[in-house]
């Protein structure tokens, strides 16, 4: 005997009852089978709310009776037959005319008992199991119908009555011993010794089935709903959860108890005591395998079955130094708690015996704190104990596994994966069965936690990483180029999921909580909102993702002064803006050893030398105990371009137009005449070197003439133009002596400088060619030849691809 049990969701309508019928007449073929239904969805509420507004004599009850009279009808005439349907709407009206009496009386009398309310609730399955059985029959089917009042026997307590096994399982039993082989019967109603209707309570139909599947010792009890068996997490939080195959008994129960609604725990112990397998499978997706609930469940792989959450919870703490080693504190603090009907969802102490803290749902602080303030009334006032402290907007977030208690470090990851992602723990519990490891956070961050838990045990191994980019010109154009080239190698290869959640440039910006479509994100940006830098940092902290990454594809200071807030928020930072690193020593500091805090990365490679391997292998070099003594180094892309092209007969100012065009120069070209851009290069190098130095600290000589910087870009260009004098004697003097001009900067023991040199053949910057950069690292262990890193260092593809690789770096 199989016992199968169909929820509101899968009655709902004519067209899911159709679904229910290819299942029963699928399942009949290989066993005997009871069926028990829900009301049709949404039913049981509606006879609810007629009988509540009857009592207070509110006449739009009729209106919702007529509604359900006329969904009713309608279902029988969409599934039955028109020959057949004339005996089943008059049986469906007998039981709608019933209902009608009875509210009216109940209006009459203005009175609505708990007794008279379970009589009204009941006719939802007893409308339902009438209509699906005589479906069942118009489709061939020998079925029967069998009113569970019949079978099922309780005490007088309406709305959850306590169910009289003896009895019951012999009725039961009596029935199914002689009946046809298709039974189909009412959830949830039962009846007392002298036959008056009950219901049983929340979750009242899966308890139906899991009574006569206990009763009758049935070899699977089957629950068929609208989702394809309990998930391994909230799938509309964790859009990666799936269903899980196996599970045991004890695992249901704590999903289920921590809002993995599948099914009510109370209402399987009958099948629990009798070891009866419990299926969960799906209406709509009947070959999806579904889940089995089981008493070896725990066997299939596996340690963290589950995920779940409870929301809305306080925590509540009793402190005092009074506390330690005086016996009674708890005792006292859940009586006082008990009296009060609140239920304690979670507990924790610290072995210094110091503090209890307690979970409550949020709706029972108010009194909760009342009565533990008043039982510790004397203590309090002698200060032994603090008055109860209340934290609210908290949640729970659990990983529940029978096989966590064999199993070393699952506690470990768990809390270090919250850790990584900024998610601080207010308190932990794990009960000793260690089925179930808890964790309070706060409530702002559960969508976030169940996310990061859910990649860090059920994903393995594709890591989302989540950005944020501003700054779409030349570099950031093609850093999104070079995302959407690669987003499928990334997932394939290193299984990243490197998706862009949030994008803007001066004008624009656009969010798309699960990842742009990056074919046409330039459309998307110039069709999004004005851009507005506090909403745009208030969005991305607000999506408050696992694995955030903020990129900074722009120059500008603004945006360089949010890198703080944003590290504060455990955001990872990646910059190719030169401006935070080259700012005061301090700022520079507070932002590295802020990263280092948070637990995020802050990485600027692209700083020096674009795409160049410079600032990697210089920290290589620096934390395996290397000490730098000097470095030479042509650190400017777009200098070494305008003086490799820079001869007779070509205008200085045509050739920085070049540079600019080609986007070798910053945004704006005199940071890079003047020399800002490689002061700002060596101070990195030197500040990454363990050396705290500052920009006024390093000499400058420059071959601007002063009028050159005044005004606007535009202005720059026409001095250029005016001075090309001055530009044409510089190249021919080094020409003439057979030297090349070299934009050079250097370090040496402390001292820093950068300057325009011209530089002979035997130089080691002589042959530069193009835009290329080089580094010289002279070490304590490079000291005989310098460590040399040399390459294109500038343009906007290199320096794309070390922002890429910063972004791979964050996520690794
Ligand atoms: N071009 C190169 O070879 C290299 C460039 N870099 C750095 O790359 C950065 C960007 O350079 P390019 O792409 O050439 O500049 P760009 O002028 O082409 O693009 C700058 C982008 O930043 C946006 N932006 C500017 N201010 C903003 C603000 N306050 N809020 C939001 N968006 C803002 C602009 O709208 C634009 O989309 C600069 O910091 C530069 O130093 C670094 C290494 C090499
Ligand atoms: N403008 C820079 C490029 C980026 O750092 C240069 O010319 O080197």
């Amino acid at each position: 005997m199989k016992v199968l049990k169909f929820g509101g969701s899968s009655v709902a309508s004519a067209e899911n009852i159709e679904k229910v019928v290819v299942i029963v007449k699928q399942k009949a073929e290989q066993s005997n089978v009871a069926i028990v239904v829900s009301a049709l969805g949404r039913v049981t509420d509606k006879l609810i709310s007629a009988g509540k507004l009857a009592s207070t004599g509110n006449e739009e009850y009729k209106h919702i009776l007529v509604e359900l009279e006329e969904r009713h009808l309608a279902e029988v005439r969409n599934l039955i037959p028109v020959s057949a349907q004339s005996s089943v709407l008059s049986q469906v009206k007998k039981r709608l005319n019933e209902i009608d009496n009875i509210c009216e009386g109940v209006y009459l009398i203005g009175e609505l008992s708990k007794k008279t309310l379970d009589r009204i609730m009941s006719y939802g399955e007893l409308l339902s199991s009438l209509i699906i059985a005589e479906k069942l029959k118009a489709e061939g089917v020998d079925v029967a119908l069998k009113d569970t009042r019949e079978l099922i026997k309780t005490d007088a307590h309406y709305g959850n009555a306590n169910v009289d096994f003896d009895n019951s399982n012999l009725l039961i039993w009596q029935y199914f011993n002689q009946s046809s082989r298709i039974t189909v019967l009412p959830g949830f109603v039962a009846s007392t010794e002298s036959n008056e209707t009950t219901t049983l309570g929340r979750g009242g139909s899966d308890y139906t089935a899991s009574i006569i599947a206990g009763a009758l010792n049935a070899e699977v009890l089957e629950i068929w709903t609208d989702v394809s068996g309990m998930m391994t997490a909230d799938p509309r939080i964790v859009g990666q959860a799936y269903p899980i195959d196996k599970i045991s008994y004890g695992e249901a129960m704590e999903l289920s108890h921590f809002g993995a609604k599948v099914i009510y725990p109370p209402t399987i112990q009958p099948v629990l005591e009798r070891k009866i397998p419990v299926w969960i499978k799906n209406t709509f997706a009947p070959n999806d395998a579904g889940t089995l609930i089981l008493e070896n469940g725990n066997e299939s792989p596996g340690i963290v079955k589950g995920l779940s959450s409870v929301d809305k919870i306080a925590l509540l703490s009793l402190e005092g130094s009074g506390m330690v080693g005086v016996p009674g504190f708890s005792r006292r603090l859940f009586d006082a708690l008990s009296r009060k009907l609140i239920n304690v969802i979670f507990i924790t102490q610290g072995s210094s015996e110091h503090s209890i803290s307690v979970g409550v749902l949020e709706e029972d602080v108010i009194r909760a704190k009342t009565v533990v303030d008043s039982e510790f009334a004397f203590e309090i006032s002698i200060k032994k104990v603090e008055p109860l402290s209340v934290e609210r907007g908290l949640c729970i977030v659990a990983l529940v596994g029978d096989k966590m208690r064999s199993q070393p470090g699952v506690s470990g990851k768990m809390f270090s994966a919250l850790g990584r992602n900024g998610i601080n723990v207010r308190a932990i519990a794990q009960g000793s069965s260690e089925k179930n490891i808890s964790a309070v956070i706060n409530e702002k961050d559960v969508r976030k936690a169940l996310n990061v838990l859910h990649e860090e045990f059920f994903e393995t191994p594709t890591k989302q990483v989540n950005l944020f980019i501003v700054g779409t010109g030349n570099v950031g154009g093609k850093l999104i180029e070079q995302i959407r080239k690669q987003q499928h190698f990334l997932k394939e290869e290193l299984r990243l999921n490197v998706r862009i959640i949030g994008l803007a440039n001066s004008k624009k910006m656009c969010f798309d909580e699960n990842g742009m479509d990056l074919e046409n994100w330039k459309e998307k940006l110039l069709e999004g909102e004005t851009m507005d830098m506090r909403q745009f940092i208030q969005r991305s902290k607000a999506l408050n993702k696992r694995n955030s990454v903020f990129v900074d594809n722009t120059a500008s200071e603004a945006v360089s002064k949010i890198y703080e807030e944003l590290l504060e928020n455990n955001i990872s930072l990646v910059t190719c803006n030169k401006i935070a690193c080259a700012s005061t020593y301090k700022n520079y500091r507070k932002l590295k050893q802020l990263a280092m805090n948070q637990n995020v990365s802050f990485l600027f490679e692209t700083n020096v030398g674009a795409g160049l391997p410079i600032i990697g292998t210089l920290n290589d070099m620096v934390r395996s105990g290397d000490r730098v003594r000097k470095i030479d180094a042509v650190l400017s892309g777009s200098l070494n371009f305008i003086f490799n092209n820079f001869k007779e007969g070509v205008s200085f100012e045509n050739v920085v137009r070049q540079a600019q065009t080609e986007g070798y120069t910053e945004p704006d070209p005199r940071i890079d005449l003047t020399g800002t851009d490689v002061k700002r290069k060596i101070l990195i190098l030197i500040r990454e070197s363990g050396v705290a130095m500052e920009m006024e600290d390093i000499a400058t000589d420059s071959f601007m003439p002063a009028d050159c910087l005044e005004g606007t870009v535009d202005n720059f260009f026409a001095k250029l133009k005016e001075h090309g004098q001055v530009f044409d004697e510089i190249y021919k003097r080094a020409n003439a002596e057979g030297k090349k001009l070299k934009f050079v900067a250097s370090y040496n023991e402390g001292k820093a400088k950068v300057g325009l040199q011209a530089v002979d053949r035997d130089h080691p910057l002589y042959m530069l060619d193009g835009k290329d950069n080089i580094v010289l690292f002279t070490t304590d262990r490079y000291h005989e030849q310098p460590l040399i890193v040399k390459g294109a260092g500038a343009g906007a593809e290199v320096t794309a691809s070390g922002i890429f690789a910063d972004i791979i770096k964050t996520a690794r």
